[in-house]
C-alpha cells in the first residue's frame, strides 16, 4: 500500500508522535526544529498532511509550496495563522483540535488575574531579585465582589467565568453569537451593550482573532474604563490594542495586566516587557502535559485518518458538516453534483450561472447542495480540480453565479431539486428525486416531465412530434453499433418531444452528427455519467 507523508511542523507531545510513527502506512517527518523557510521550501512539498501549530504559519509562501498537501492539522484552536481561503482554493481541508486545551487556557487565565490583582510580580521580584521583605509594601486586591467582563463565551470564556463565580465574582458576559440563556442560567449577566464589559473591574477576552475582534480594546474603549482598571488577554495578541495597552499601562490607567499572547510571537524584546504592571507568559495558554498529550494524540489520529482520506474531523473548510446532515439528505448531494454533471455535458459552453432550487424538507439544505453541484458542473470543462472545498471560490473566479432558493413543499413529490445551468449558449433545467431512500430519478428535463435513471450513456434527442421518429433514431444507433438499453419519452404541448436514450457503449460525434442531421432534429446532446 502506498506511504502517505505526515510532516508535524512544531512540537507535539510524545505519544503523537508514536501514533505516527507505529501507523506502516504513514511516512512520518518530524520538521518541528528545521527552520521555517526551509521547511516550506523542502519539506512542505512532500506533504500529504502537515501538522501545525501557533508558530507556523500557513500563508501564501507555504500554500504554494504544498504541492501535494490535502490536510492541515492545527494541534489547537487557534487558526488566525492559517489562511483558511487561500487553503480552500488548493483544496487543502483545515481541521483544529478544538476542545483539548480548553482547561488549560482557562487556568492560565485564573493565573493571570490573581496574579494580576496580587501585583504578584511586584512582591517577586522585590524579594528574589533584590532580596527585600517589605510585606507591608505589598497591598493587592480581592476577586471577591469585583465586576468581571467576559469577552466571548465560547469554551474557554465560558469556563473562566464559572471558576470566576465561585470567587464570588459578579460575571458580565459580551458574546452576540450565543443565545443569551447559556449566560444567564448560570445566574451572570447577559450584555450585548459593550459598554457594560468596559465598566468592568477586570476584563478578560476570549474570541477568535479575525477583523471584527481585532482592536476590539482601543484607546476610546480604554477611555471608557475605570480608573485601575485590570486587563487579561490569553487569547490571541492584538485583540487589545498593543499600544494603547502600552500607554495606559504607562499612565496608571490600567492597574496591571495579564498577557499570555503577542502580535508577533516570539515577543523577546516587546515593549510591555519593560513595563512592571505587566504578567507576562510566552504563550503558555495550552502548554500543561495533559492539554499537550491530548492535543497532540487527537491531532496525530486525525492527521492519520485524513491521509488516508477516511475522514476529516473537525474540518473548518468543507461546505457541510455531516454529522450534522440527515442521511435523506446525502442521496440529493451526490444526485445534485451527477445532475450538474449532465447539464455542463449537454449544455457545452462557458457557464454563466447555476441556480439550485429545493422544494420540501430538502429545501433546508440547498446552499450544501448547490456546493455539489458546482463542483459536477465545473469538473467537465476546467483545467483546476475541483472539490467541495475551492468549488466556491473557482466559481467565484470565474465569475459563475450560484444561486439557491428554498421553495417550500412541491405539490407532487415529498423531496424534489431543480437544478438551472446557464451557459453562453442556453439554459438546461433538469429535476431530480429520490425513490425508496436511495434510487435516483430525474423527472422533468426542460419543461418535458419524463422519468429517466441517471446513469451511464445518455442520449437527449429533441424533435417535432411527427411520426417515425424514434425509428430514425433507432437505425442511425444499430448502424452505429450502438445497443439501446432503454428508451423514454416525453411531449410537450407545443408539438414537441423528447427522448432520453440509454445506451450501452459510448456514442462517438459522428453519430450524434448523424442524429442531428435527422429532419425532425431540435436538439441532441450526449453525456457520460
Ligand atoms: N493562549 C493560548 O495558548 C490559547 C489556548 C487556547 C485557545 N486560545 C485562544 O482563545 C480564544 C478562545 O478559544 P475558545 O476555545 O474559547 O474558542 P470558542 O470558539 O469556543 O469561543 C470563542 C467565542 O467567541 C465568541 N465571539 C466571536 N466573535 C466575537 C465578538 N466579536 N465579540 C464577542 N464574542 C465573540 C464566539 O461566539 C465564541 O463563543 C481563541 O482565540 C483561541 O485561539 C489561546
Ligand atoms: O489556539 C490555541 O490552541 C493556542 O493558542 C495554543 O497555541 P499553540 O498550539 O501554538 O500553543
Amino acid at each position: 500500500m502506498q506511504k502517505h507523508t505526515i510532516v508535524v511542523c512544531d512540537h507535539i507531545h510524545d505519544a503523537g508522535l508514536e501514533m505516527l510513527k507505529n501507523d506502516e502506512n504513514i511516512n512520518y517527518v518530524f520538521a518541528a526544529d528545521v527552520d521555517k523557510t526551509e521547511l516550506v521550501e523542502k519539506i512542505i512539498p512532500t506533504a500529504d498532511v502537515a501538522i501545525t501549530r501557533s508558530s507556523t504559519d500557513v500563508d501564501e509562501f507555504f500554500i504554494s509550496h504544498a504541492k501535494n498537501l490535502k490536510a492541515v492539522v492545527r494541534a489547537g484552536v487557534g487558526v488566525d495563522n492559517v489562511d483558511i481561503p487561500g487553503c480552500s482554493k488548493e483544496g487543502i481541508i483545515v481541521m483544529n483540535v478544538p476542545t483539548a486545551n480548553t482547561i488549560a487556557a482557562v487556568e492560565l487565565t485564573m493565573a493571570h488575574m490573581l496574579s494580576c490583582m496580587r501585583m504578584f510580580p511586584y512582591s517577586h521580584n522585590h524579594l528574589k531579585q533584590e532580596r527585600i521583605w517589605k510585606r507591608e509594601k505589598w497591598y493587592g486586591y480581592e476577586l471577591k465582589g469585583k465586576k468581571l467582563g467576559v469577552i466571548g463565551f465560547g469554551n474557554i470564556g465560558s469556563r473562566v467565568a464559572k471558576r470566576a463565580k465561585a470567587f464570588e465574582m459578579d460575571i458580565v458576559a459580551y458574546d452576540p453569537y450565543i443565545h443569551p440563556s447559556k449566560v444567564t442560567d448560570l445566574d451572570m449577566t447577559y450584555t450585548k451593550n459593550f459598554d457594560d464589559i468596559l465598566a468592568c473591574d477586570i476584563i478578560t477576552i476570549h474570541t477568535p482573532k479575525n477583523k471584527e475582534t481585532i482592536d476590539i480594546i482601543n484607546e476610546a474603549e480604554i477611555a471608557k474604563m475605570k480608573d485601575g482598571v485590570v486587563l487579561v488577554n490569553c487569547a490571541r495578541g492584538g485583540l487589545y490594542n498593543e499600544d494603547a495597552l502600552y500607554n495606559n499601562l504607562k499612565s496608571g490607567k490600567i492597574r496591571f495586566a495579564g498577557i499570555d499572547v503577542f502580535i508577533k510571537e516570539p515577543a523577546t524584546d516587546h515593549p510591555l516587557l519593560d513595563l512592571d504592571n505587566v504578567t507576562v507568559s510566552p504563550h503558555l495558554g495550552a502548554n500543561t502535559y495533559e492539554s499537550q498529550y491530548n492535543i497532540g494524540t487527537q491531532a496525530a489520529q486525525n492527521a492519520i485518518e485524513a491521509a488516508k482520506g477516511i475522514a476529516y474531523p473537525h474540518a473548518m473548510n468543507l461546505p457541510i458538516d455531516e454529522t450534522t446532515i440527515p442521511s435523506f439528505v446525502k442521496p440529493f448531494l451526490e444526485m445534485g453534483q451527477k445532475i450538474g454533471f449532465l447539464e455542463s455535458q449537454m449544455n457545452k459552453s462557458q457557464i454563466v450561472s447555476i441556480k439550485v432550487s429545493g422544494y420540501g424538507e430538502i429545501g433546508k439544505y440547498v446552499d450544501s447542495l448547490s456546493t455539489f453541484v458546482a463542483v459536477g458542473a465545473m469538473s467537465e470543462n476546467s483545467s483546476d480540480t475541483i472539490n467541495y472545498v475551492n468549488a466556491d471560490f473557482i466559481a467565484k473566479e470565474k465569475g459563475i453565479e450560484i444561486s439557491s432558493e428554498d421553495c417550500g413543499d412541491s405539490s407532487v413529490y415529498k423531496n424534489l431539486i431543480t437544478i438551472k445551468l446557464t451557459t453562453a449558449e442556453g439554459t438546461t433545467t433538469i429535476s431530480g428525486t429520490i425513490f425508496d431512500d436511495n434510487v435516483q430519478r430525474l423527472v422533468a428535463i426542460d419543461g418535458f416531465d419524463i422519468e429517466v435513471a441517471l446513469r451511464g450513456n445518455m442520449i437527449m434527442f429533441k424533435n417535432t412530434d411527427v411520426p417515425g421518429v424514434i425509428g430514425s433514431v433507432g437505425m442511425v444507433l444499430a448502424n452505429n453499433n450502438v445497443n439501446i438499453a432503454d428508451f423514454s419519452l416525453a411531449r410537450n404541448t407545443q408539438g414537441n418531444a423528447l427522448a432520453v436514450v440509454l445506451v450501452d457503449n459510448a456514442v462517438n460525434d459522428a453519430t450524434i452528427k448523424e442524429l442531428s442531421d435527422l429532419e425532425a432534429c431540435l436538439s441532441v446532446s450526449y453525456a457520460s455519467i
